[in-house]
């Protein structure tokens, strides 16, 4: 026996933000692919100065809402407000504070690394050479060779680097570690959690690898049912979550029903919820109702993540 409860989702008491400090404001957006609807009245803050860690299954939307954002997919309905101003098509100023690492890179193959590095650096106001050759050398990245030449994985380091160095305000990228290697992974996320730390810079990027966003120790928003679920710290998310596992001798009739609980699962003498700030005394007391045994465990947050994407 298994309950969901979508609409039970965290709803996250969002901090008030005022228009100086949000980076982000996205207000009812609509998006759909001829009869699939991908985003519906989707709403979503995103200040400034954090790290923003954007989670959904496969199909969710991630990659039409990132690109949605920044003006790169046409929406059907809604607004999107970047840095205070309405996002109608990419361009313009404002692209000289972001920087975007798509899913995927197979642009300018018949170019070597270091030309298109020149070339790309001609569109930015502000580029950093000192950071590209720093990167460049502790990739390993050659920049004599061409791009149609680089594996999948040194692509995606090539487009991180052509990200990051014009030292954006907002930071967007779409899976940007799916084809490192750990090392390479661990090494980028180093930048990011680097980057972050400079005031007023934020970072959007989509995973699915859990480790990266404790790595980098990022608010979690989670994408589900075409809209933004909820947007929290990592932290409070691991203060809140619990998993209440309540053992009953001969099994459960029903579902026993405790106040929080996201998500519910019963096989045979093992109640398992998911639960939102559980009261201890509540579930001591139903416990003892019951004549159950009662275990309060802290999820990991891929297992958050399988319970609530
Ligand atoms: N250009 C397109 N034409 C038609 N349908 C599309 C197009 N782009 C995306 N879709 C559909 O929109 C939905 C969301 O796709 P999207 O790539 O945004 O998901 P995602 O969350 O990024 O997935 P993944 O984690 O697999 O990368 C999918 O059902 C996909 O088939």
């Amino acid at each position: 026996m298994s309950a969901s409860n979508p609409a039970a989702a965290p709803t996250a008491a969002m901090p008030h933000l005022d228009r100086a400090t949000t980076v982000l404001q996205v207000r009812g957006l609509h998006k759909s692919f001829k009869q699939r609807q991908v985003l519906t009245a989707l709403d979503w803050n995103v200040p400034a100065g954090r790290v923003v860690g954007l989670l959904g299954r496969n199909g969710a939307g991630k990659t039409t809402l990132l690109r949605c954002l920044l003006g790169l997919s046409p929406i059907d309905g809604g607004a999107i407000e970047l840095f205070g101003q309405p996002m109608l098509e990419p361009g313009g100023e404002r692209m000289h504070r972001i920087g975007f690492v798509p899913q995927t890179f197979d642009l300018f193959p018949w170019m070597k690394v270091r030309a298109y590095l020149d070339f790309t650096a001609a569109f930015y106001a502000r580029w950093d050479t000192a950071l590209v050759e720093r990167l460049l050398s502790d990739w390993e990245l050659d920049a004599k060779q061409k791009i149609g030449e680089l594996s999948q994985g040194q692509r995606q380091k090539l487009a991180i680097v052509r990200a990051i160095a014009p030292d954006p305000d907002l930071l967007v990228l779409d899976e940007p570690v799916a084809s490192l290697d750990p090392q390479a992974r661990r090494a980028f996320m180093g930048e990011l959690v680097a980057l972050m730390r400079a005031p007023g810079k934020t970072v959007i990027f989509s995973t699915h690898i859990t480790a990266d966003l404790e790595r980098a120790d990022a608010d979690i928003a989670l994408l589900r049912d075409g809209r933004i679920q909820f947007t929290r710290p990592l932290a409070e998310l691991r203060d809140r979550m619990k998993r209440v596992v309540l053992q009953r001798t001969g099994g459960w009739p029903h579902a026993p029903v405790v106040a929080g609980a996201l998500k519910t699962h019963v096989q045979g003498e093992l109640a398992t919820l998911l639960v939102e700030d559980p009261s201890i005394d509540s579930l001591h007391a139903l416990a003892a109702r019951e004549d159950a045994q009662v275990r309060i465990e802290t999820p990991t947050l891929e297992d958050l993540f399988v319970e609530l994407a």
